[in-house]
């Protein structure tokens, strides 16, 4: 069931397994249909439940039908710990959909997990101004940032996206284009984490949430004009699509 609160398309599924058909097949259209346009894709990805969502991109048709090669990988947010831990979202996007498809690996933007938090933010920025100086990612004609074709975005019950929190100071950055976080309430602590003057610039935005322990926040951000959640602020150049099974839309 698919309708329209505030600028947001919210679709509605059954089951989880809902939303993964659903998901698959919108990013697979997105993902032609910007090939078709301008060559590319770039996909911004969120670690958590997320890639598990993103299952059936792995299989048939999906996988020999998506141009592959044309993507980009860069990564919402990522905890600062090695990209073999298993607390690495880098490596929960590799064992969950990066080994199965066939993205050149120079086209995989994970963190430098050699540096402290701060140092991995500004190495993150400076790779995606360089991306910039080099035309492969566009600067936003309306905010000045660099504006993604797809970011898939996940929530917290707290109402956090990438790594900005309530309670945090990360999500009022108006200037940098990446910041970190050393006590992220959301284990690990430290973290990198896309801005959302960023956010805020991508073409379309999916905010895939899943489960009865994010109801509260969807009723709040969703249904209250007044809502101080960080996802509350998610916006995007193009549409924010919602993708929610029944139980995260249980209190709507
Ligand atoms: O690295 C992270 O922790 C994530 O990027 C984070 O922002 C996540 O998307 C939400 O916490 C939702 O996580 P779940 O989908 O697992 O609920």
């Amino acid at each position: 069931m698919a309708c329209e609160i505030g600028n947001r398309t919210v679709l509605k599924f059954d089951t989880e397994d809902g939303v993964a058909v659903a998901l698959a097949r919108y990013i697979a259209d997105l993902s032609e249909r910007f090939i078709k346009e301008k060559g590319s894709f770039n996909v911004v990805l969120s670690g958590g439940s997320l890639i598990d969502t993103m299952r059936y991109l792995t299989r048939a048709p999906y996988k020999e039908s998506v141009d592959w090669p044309k993507w980009s990988i860069f990564w919402l947010d990522e905890r600062v710990v090695p990209l073999d831990s298993k607390d690495s979202n880098y490596r929960l996007a590799w064992d969950g959909l990066l080994k199965y498809v066939t993205i050149p690996n120079n086209q995989i933007y994970a963190i430098n997990d050699k540096l402290s938090p701060e140092g991995a933010a500004e190495d993150y920025e400076a790779g995606l101004r360089d991306l910039v100086d080099r035309r492969i990612l566009p600067l936003s004609n309306a905010s000045g940032f660099p504006s993604f074709d797809l970011m898939l975005v996940g929530m917290g019950p707290d109402g956090h996206v990438a790594s900005l929190f309530p309670n945090r100071p990360q999500r009022y950055e108006k200037k940098r284009w990446v910041t970190y976080i050393t006590d992220s309430p959301k284990p690990p602590p430290p973290r990198i984490t896309l801005t959302f003057p960023v956010i805020n610039s991508s073409s379309e935005i999916a905010m895939v949430v899943t489960g009865a322990d994010l109801a509260g926040a969807v009723k709040d951000v969703l249904e209250n004009p007044d809502s101080d959640l960080p996802a509350s602020e998610v916006s995007a150049q193009g549409l924010l699509t919602w993708f929610l099974d029944n139980d995260a839309a249980s209190q709507l």
